[in-house]
């Protein structure tokens, strides 16, 4: 059997006196799709951060592929296959849509050979090759000519995704991409992260607030409480846990369907 596209083994994340994450351990494999829910400060982000290379643990090992990256500078983490989006869209803002697709093919295609996730140019899907079909395949084509900072927040969203599709990942890191959307576009926001999987073949891991949508598209959900892993598993079972009720569901469900 192939190895994890990522094995997280005891993740700790310490800032000063406070453990933001507490010795997380969590697989992703090859075309997963993953919620990763908990309630607000229960360290989402932060390990998120720890397994992109952008926060260093302050404990733990991360093998990507079976190779430890543990410690390592996160453009190593991107030739590994692994890329992400953050809370806040981080798009240029003053170049057109399509230029910003086409910095990250470059980032992609300055990638050694060695650590090309698909093997040679001629493996790669081909919606993944070029500005144009990524613009495409993330509905943003007839915005290809604006300005970043003048299409609309939703917009942005998509476009940070298609940024971080054209590294030509095979683990996508997706961190509130629905935040902000109306309910629309939440469900139009989940068809896509179904899509990019089931036809690029992506695993996906995806931490969102929206919880009833989340639980409805993801295979397995993970949730995080005071930096601790209190559940990993189908989201049939674990919404039936009795400490995630507590912890988290309860109030998160009551507040998305009011009586
Ligand atoms: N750079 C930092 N320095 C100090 N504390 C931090 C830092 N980043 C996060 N924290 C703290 O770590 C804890 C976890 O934060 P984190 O942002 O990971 O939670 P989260 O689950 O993503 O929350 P939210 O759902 O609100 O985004 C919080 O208590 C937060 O205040």
């Amino acid at each position: 059997m192939n190895p994890p596209l990522l094995d997280a083994r005891e993740i700790t994340v310490r800032f000063g006196g406070l453990t933001a994450v507490d010795a997380v351990s969590a697989c992703f494999m090859p075309g997963e799709l993953v919620g990763i829910i908990g309630p607000n400060g229960a360290g989402k982000t932060t390990f998120f951060n720890a397994i992109s290379g952008v926060t260093r643990p302050t404990s733990g090992q991360l093998l990507a592929s079976g190779r430890d990256l543990s410690g390592q500078a996160p453009h190593r983490y991107a030739a590994h296959g692994i890329a992400r989006t953050f809370q806040t869209p981080r798009v240029f803002g003053d170049m057109p849509v399509r230029d910003n697709i086409a910095f990250g093919l470059q980032f992609a295609g300055r990638r050694p050979r060695q650590y090309l996730f698909w093997g040679d140019e001629a493996s790669v899907p081909w919606v993944l090759r070029t500005p144009e079909s990524i613009l495409a395949l993330i509905g943003l084509l007839p915005q290809a000519d604006l300005p970043a900072a003048a299409i609309t927040p939703s917009q942005q969203r998509l476009l940070e995704i298609g940024m971080a599709l054209a590294t030509r990942p095979r683990l996508l890191l997706l961190d509130e991409v629905a935040a902000g959307l109306t309910e629309s576009e939440v469900e139009a926001m989940a068809q896509l992260i179904r899509r990019l999987r089931d036809e690029l073949d992506l695993c996906v891991v995806w931490i969102e607030h929206a919880v009833t949508t989340l639980l409805r598209h993801v295979e397995r959900v993970i949730v995080l409480h005071q930096g601790r892993k209190i559940a990993d598993g189908a989201p049939a079972e674990v919404v039936c846990n009795a400490e995630v009720i507590e912890a988290y569901l309860g109030d998160e469900m009551a507040e998305e369907s009011p009586a």
